[in-house]
Parts: C-alpha cells; sequence; structure tokens
C-alpha cells in the first residue's frame, strides 16, 4: 500500500499533556549535564555485529580518555561476553580508573538483576539499572498488567536489588548507585510515572548525598521535543524529596529530534544525559553526546568532555559499530565544516582574513566567521579543508586554496581571471579539484614553476644617465625624485637569450620599455606586492596586471623572489609570458639574438652589463656580471 492520503485514521496525533504554567521555555542552559555514555549498551545491542571484549575494552578507554565518569559498560544478563567484559573492568588492575562509574543494565527481573549485580561484585563504583516498560501500549501488548501490577513489580525489582547491593555487607566495597527506567516514559501517562517513581523511591530510600538516579527515557519518540520538556518538567515538580534523585534523560531520535529532546528537557529540570557518540543505538539511535558537548561548548561552556581530536575518535567509533559516521553529521562529519558554494566561500574568507587582521588571532579572539559555529581546529581539523572547490564554486574558493597552499593573497581581479581557468577545469573534469590541482593550476598559468617562456637571466638596473637631471645648486641636495631608471639584463625566451635595455620611471617600467623592443608591448595598469614568510625566509611577491598596447588584451603576471624588485621584474616577464601564450600559434614578434645580427641597443646592454662600478651597485649590489664571450659564445652557437 502506498503512503494514506489521509492518515489520521492509522496514526494518532500524540496528545500533549496541559502544563500551562510551564518554566522551562525561560531558562538557559548554562553548565553541562551529568553525562552518561551508553555506547557499549545501548549503542552495541542496536548493531549488526555487537563488539567483542577487545573491541568494547578500546571504546571504553576512549570514553574514559574523552572524560565520561559514568558509562554503561554491559547488559551482563544477556551474553556471556557482556558478563566477562565486566569483571575484566572490574578486576583487572588499571582498567578503570577510580573516579569512573561502571553502569550496568537489567530488566525488572530478579534472576537477571542477580547475574547483574554478580557481574559488578569488587567494583569500587557502580550503577546498577533496572528498567520496566510502564505505558499503556506496554502493559496492555507486552506484559499484559494493569497499572498498579507494573508498580508492584517495580517496587518488588527494587527491594531485591537493594538487598543484593547496598542492603548487602559483603556489597560494602563498593559505592552503589541505583538507577530505574520507566521505560517509554515518553509514552507514559505523567502521573503514573511519578506514582511508579515515588514507589521506587520509597522502596529505595535514597538519601541527598546518595540520591536515587530516575532515567526517563524517550525510548521512542513521540512528539515535538517541548512536549517531551513538558513531561520533564512535570516529573520533577510533581515528584517530592527532590533533593534526594537525580532526573536522566535518554533520548531517541525516532523524529529526529534527540538533541532538541535533550537541550530541553534539562532546561526543565534533567539533570543528566544518557546518549552515545554520534547517536548510534536502536532504529535512528540515541542522542548524540557529540552534539550536545560541542552545542555546549560553542555556547561559551565548557562540556567538561574532550573532543579535541574528533578524527580519532571517530575512526574508533567506526571500526567498533561498523557504521560511518555520516558526512554531514553535526560537527563531526567531514563535509560540515566545508563551503563548496561560491558566496559561502567569500564570506568565510573575508571571516578569516578581518580575524587575522584586525582582531588578531589568538586562540581565545572571539569567534564569528560567516557559516562557521565551530573552529575547526578546536577539534583538531584544518582550516585547509573549510573550503573546497567544484563547479559552485567562485573566486573566494581558489584563492582561499592558493593562500593556505602558497600564502599568495591575489588581488580581486586576479582572483576573478584566476577563478576563470579555475572554473573551466571544473566543467571539464566535472568533479571537484583538489587544493594540489589548483595549486598546480595556478603554477602553471602565471608561470611559477615549470618553464616560463621568459626567464631572468641577468640584469642591472642604473640610474639613467643620459637623462640626469641638472647638477644641484652648490650647497643643496641633488633632486633624486625624477632619476630615470635604466633596466639592461639578459633573458631568456623560448631558451634563446636577448639583450635588451630600456628607460622607465622605475623598474618596472624600465623593463617594459626593454621588452617594446622585442615587440612585447605591455602597459602596467596595476601593481600590488606582498611578503611571505618570515625572517631570512621572507621573500616578495609582485602581482602585474598589464594590457597589450594598443588593445583590450589583458595579463597577468606574478613573480616571487627573495629580493622586491626582483620579484617585480619576474611579474612582468611572466605576464609577458601569459601575452605570448594568448597569442599562441602567431609567430614570436622578437628577433633571437645572434653575435652577428647584434644591434647597436644589444651591444650597448651588454656593455652595460659587464658594467661599471657605479652600475654594479647602483641596484644594492644585485646584478651578477655576465661574462660577455660566455654570452656570446653561446650566442653564436644556437
Ligand atoms: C529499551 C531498551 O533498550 S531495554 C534493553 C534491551 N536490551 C536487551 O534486550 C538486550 C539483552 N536482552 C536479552 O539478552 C534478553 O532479551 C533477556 C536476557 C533480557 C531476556 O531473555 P529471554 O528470557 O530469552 O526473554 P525474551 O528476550 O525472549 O523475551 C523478553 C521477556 O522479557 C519481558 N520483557 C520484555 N520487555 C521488557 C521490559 N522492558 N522490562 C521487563 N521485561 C520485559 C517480556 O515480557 C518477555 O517475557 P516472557 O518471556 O515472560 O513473555
Ligand atoms: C533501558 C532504557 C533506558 C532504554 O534504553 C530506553 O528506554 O531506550
Amino acid at each position: 500500500m502506498p503512503m494514506l492520503k489521509d492518515p489520521s485514521k492509522k496514526y494518532k496525533a500524540f496528545k500533549p499533556l496541559n502544563l500551562p504554567n510551564r518554566q522551562w521555555p525561560n531558562k538557559i542552559i548554562d553548565k553541562p549535564p551529568r553525562w552518561m555514555a551508553t555506547d557499549l549498551r545501548d549503542g552495541n545491542q542496536s548493531l549488526p555485529d555487537p563488539m567483542d571484549v577487545g573491541a568494547k575494552y578500546r571504546f571504553f578507554k576512549m570514553l574514559v580518555e574523552i572524560g565520561y565518569k559514568e558509562i554503561e559498560v554491559s547488559f551482563p544478563s544477556a551474553s556471556q561476553i557482556d558478563f566477562d567484559f565486566t569483571r575484566r573492568l572490574v578486576e583487572e588492575p588499571g582498567l578503570t580508573p577510580d573516579d569512573v562509574c561502571l553502569q550496568v543494565l537489567s530488566p525488572c527481573r530478579e534472576d537477571l538483576i542477580r547475574r547483574t549485580v554478580d557481574s559488578l561484585k569488587g567494583a569500587k563504583k557502580a550503577i546498577l539499572h533496572i528498567y520496566l516498560a510502564t505505558s499503556p501500549c506496554f502493559r496492555r501488548i507486552v506484559f499484559n498488567m494493569d497499572r498498579q501490577k507494573s508498580l508492584e513489580m517495580a517496587v518488588r525489582c527494587t527491594k531485591y536489588a537493594r538487598s543484593i547491593t547496598k542492603d548487602d555487607p559483603s556489597q560494602a566495597g563498593t559505592e552503589w548507585q541505583f538507577e530505574f527506567s520507566p521505560e517509554t516514559f515518553s509514552d507514559t501517562e505523567p502521573e503514573f510515572a511519578v506514582e511508579v517513581c515515588q514507589a521506587v523511591k520509597e522502596a529505595w530510600e535514597p538519601t541527598a548525598e546518595k540520591p536515587i538516579i530516575f532515567n526517563l527515557p524517550a525510548t521512542v519518540e513521540m512528539a515535538t521535543p517541548n512536549v517531551f520538556a513538558d513531561q520533564v518538567e512535570y516529573f520533577c515538580t510533581n515528584m517530592t524529596e527532590r533533593e534526594k534523585f537525580v532526573v536522566s534523560v535518554h533520548p531517541h531520535n525516532d523524529r529526529g529530534c534527540a538533541v532538541a529532546a535533550a537541550e530541553l528537557a534539562q532546561m526543565a529540570g534533567a539533570d543528566r544525559v544518557e546518549g552515545t557518540l554520534f547517536g548510534n543505538g536502536e532504529r535512528t539511535g540515541n542522542v548524540d553526546l557529540v552534539t550536545l558537548a560541542l552545542n555546549l561548548y560553542t555556547q561559551g561552556v565548557s562540556p567538561k568532555v574532550d573532543f579535541s581530536d574528533i578524527n580519532s575518535i571517530i575512526k574508533v567509533v567506526e571500526e567498533s559499530n561498523k557504521i560511518p559516521v555520516n558526512e554531514r553529521w553535526p560537527y563531526g562529519g567531514i563535509l560540515t565544516p566545508v563551503a563548496f558554494s561560491g558566496s559561502h566561500q567569500d564570506a568565510i574568507k573575508k571571516g578569516f582574513k578581518l580575524r587575522e587582521e584586525g582582531q588578531g588571532k589568538d586562540e581565545e579572539t572571539e569567534w564569528v566567521i560567516p557559516y562557521l559555529p565551530l573552529d575547526p581546529q578546536d577539534i583538531g581539523r584544518t582550516y585547509e579543508a573549510v573550503i573546497r572547490v567544484n563547479s559552485q564554486s567562485g573566486k573566494g574558493g581558489a584563492a582561499w586554496i592558493i593562500l593556505r597552499s602558497l600564502e599568495l593573497d591575489l588581488p580581486r581581479a586576479l582572483q576573478v581571471e584566476f577563478s576563470k581557468i579555475v572554473q573551466e577545469k571544473t566543467e571539464a573534469v566535472s568533479r571537484e579539484l583538489k587544493p594540489s590541482e589548483i595549486v598546480n593550476l595556478f603554477e602553471e598559468a602565471y608561470h611559477l614553476k615549470s618553464n616560463p617562456r621568459f626567464n631572468l637571466v641577468d640584469y642591472s638596473i642604473t640610474t639613467d644617465r643620459s637623462q640626469s637631471p641638472a647638477p644641484p645648486e652648490p650647497g643643496k641636495a641633488l633632486n633624486t625624485k625624477n632619476l630615470k631608471r635604466r633596466f639592461t639584463g639578459v633573458i631568456e625566451i623560448d631558451n634563446v637569450q636577448h639583450a635588451i635595455t630600456g628607460v622607465g620611471a622605475g623598474a618596472i617600467s624600465s623593463l617594459a620599455t626593454a621588452l617594446s623592443s622585442l615587440g612585447i608591448d605591455l602597459d602596467v595598469r596595476d601593481y600590488k606586492e606582498h611578503s611571505i614568510g618570515l625572517g631570512r625566509d621572507v621573500k616578495a611577491v609582485t602581482y602585474i596586471h598589464c594590457t597589450a598596447a594598443g588593445s583590450n588584451e589583458q595579463v597577468w603576471g606574478v613573480g616571487i623572489h627573495q629580493d622586491v624588485v626582483q620579484a617585480s621584474l619576474i611579474a612582468l616577464l611572466s605576464a609577458a609570458s601569459s601575452f605570448l601564450a594568448s597569442r599562441a600559434g602567431s609567430p614570436a614578434p622578437f628577433r633571437p639574438i645572434r653575435s652577428n645580427t647584434l644591434t647597436n641597443d644589444d651591444l650597448h646592454a651588454l656593455e652595460q652589463l659587464t658594467g661599471t662600478p657605479e652600475a654594479a651597485t647602483s641596484n644594492g649590489g644585485l646584478s651578477t656580471k655576465v661574462n660577455i664571450e660566455q654570452l656570446t659564445k653561446k650566442a653564436e652557437s644556437s
């Protein structure tokens, strides 16, 4: 049968209790609850292949390391494995830290309670947990019992449990706590849940110092989380002697609201939460303890459990449960902090930039990054994975990868230009591009690594004597403001060397003039530089935006070098390489150098390079001298 057009006969709306004076909506959660991890019991009982003793121990150790102090380790009456595992935790010295309390579960049946208590004999701290389903559905279908009989069963089992634990002198070495779960609390009449628990409380006789734990399970999640919160608040306010019992909740996730239910329940008075890591458990699972803890953390409340190395935790959880943690799972999912889409990437990138520049990146600086409620580094993730690039990405995504990988903070217009290259590639391959692929694309596009067509073999920047300003008047300093620069150098283009020279207002424009003598006519439109690295390893990076003279064609160049001037010259040559690349197929505009075809300019340039003492020192001694003989021989042989 397909879904019913009118499901109202088959499925009845849950009837919420009437609680007009509810207080919980005005409460806030400002401290963590008492956590209880039930991965090894509720989680384990729902697995197709339950864990063996080794796997259980590994998981237990991890829970202890995370910081859980109450761990439900087994259902000892269910299997020898669970019984033996519990014994091992009790008996083997050092396995269970002194401050960790072992919890075990038993149904409300004397023989099973006996076996359960036996499994704990000799434990330092133990919680004996028994459950009895109290809802009308279970009373009718499973037990065929009325309210009175259920209540009597709960009381009888509590008294029995008491007689073989805290009232038994041979058990005096164990610090016993008793937990009672009116199973299916979420579907139990609220007044009956109170009646049963009140009777159990009287049977156990807790004190304020040694309270009983009433665990209120949403065994099956029945309604919206506010309804569960009402049920919990009703329970807390209608039970007597509030100081003598701890209210615990145990939400399942049938409607997908377990986390909300656990949180609203705490607002309604719950002190303790039972759940599992990443929500493993019956059907849709138990409430996820990781989400609950990190929800607190991102509100500035320490959860007192540590997920600093979430990847290792996920590994153990996945290997033990043999169920993967969903990639979209809150906080832990590998895709959760990742942005593929352009506008998200743009916002995240700006957020990080502002954080680093303006607000400082001290680890305690307030975290305000669009789309990222949690700093991925706090759970052991890196920022590299935050932005990934596919066809949905914009300029910011690829720019982020280049920033993180090469420390290059690309100017906006270069981001736009490079993103077209990336977009073309993502569409061509129809998949996400790895950061290394994006870096390769960038290095190729701007000739940063392999075979740039233009190489700076050697150069010198000198004051251009032919256009020097008039000598200063006696007693006045030389006005150096308008001094022109002369670039003189040897450029290798497609493995052929050219000696060129040119004059301009600065180093870049003098090289631009020199290049125009080869027919590469570029106007520099924009220029940006910054440093990369620190200390002795610091380098300069220069971005140059050029247009081809007399046309609208635009090219970018990027240059990186320890020397600032050289970085800018390399950037211009990178632009020149792009300029040639954009004309692939058309004949190269320049003349290769040959000894017998040296022009006067070439000769002049070479002459300059062999240099006068001023030429060699005028740019801070940067130029190395070219051996004219070698160069000429090389040119002749080519
Ligand atoms: C909500 C929860 O997660 S509760 C925990 C559930 N976990 C487990 O059940 C795992 C371990 N369980 C087991 O190994 C077994 O079911 C045992 C050892 C508890 C009992 O095994 P068996 O004696 O073979 O009984 P079986 O499981 O077939 O049937 C359940 C019996 O318990 C009773 N029962 C069922 N649910 C409950 C309950 N919530 N509380 C108390 N008794 C219950 C049933 O009425 C039935 O009794 P019946 O045989 O008199 O009709
Ligand atoms: C035994 C109880 C706590 C339980 O697991 C449930 O009701 O889901």
